[in-house]
């Protein structure tokens, strides 16, 4: 195995995670993330909680940088308006949606049975 090649594959995943929480939209979910994280340390939640929590809000940073990652492919291959271009944008942030509205739900079911 090259290791120079293998280091320089994750600085390019990490400038790639740099690149994503830039956006707008991903600082919105980083917010939303530590605000559950804060809530959950003042909460008291179980090992199996946590691994929940942090699976879900892994996913849904995931699904944002994916999507990122298709605008960015789309505006390269039709910077016009195309109706094929619109349907890939559409749905790639309604995906980011279903898991956002998915993360809702499970933070609901785990934090308000504690807090009532
Ligand atoms: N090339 C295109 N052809 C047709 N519709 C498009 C195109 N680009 C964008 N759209 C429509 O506009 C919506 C918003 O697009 P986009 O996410 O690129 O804009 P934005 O939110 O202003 O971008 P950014 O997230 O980079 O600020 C898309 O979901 C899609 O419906």
């Amino acid at each position: 195995m090259d290791a120079h090649k293998l280091l320089k594959s994750f600085g390019y995943a990490f400038y790639g995670i740099w690149t994503a929480f830039n956006e707008q939209n991903m600082r919105i979910h980083m917010i939303s993330a530590l605000i559950v994280i804060i809530a959950g340390v003042f909460t008291g939640l179980t090992n199996i909680e946590w691994m929940i929590i942090i699976l879900v809000i892994t996913l849904v940073i995931g699904a944002e940088m994916i999507n990122t990652a298709i605008e960015s492919v789309v505006n390269l291959a039709s910077p016009d308006i195309h109706p094929l271009a619109k349907q890939a944008k559409d749905v790639a942030a309604g995906a980011v949606l279903v898991f956002a509205l998915a993360s809702v739900i499970i933070g609901l079911l785990i934090f308000l049975p504690k807090w009532f």
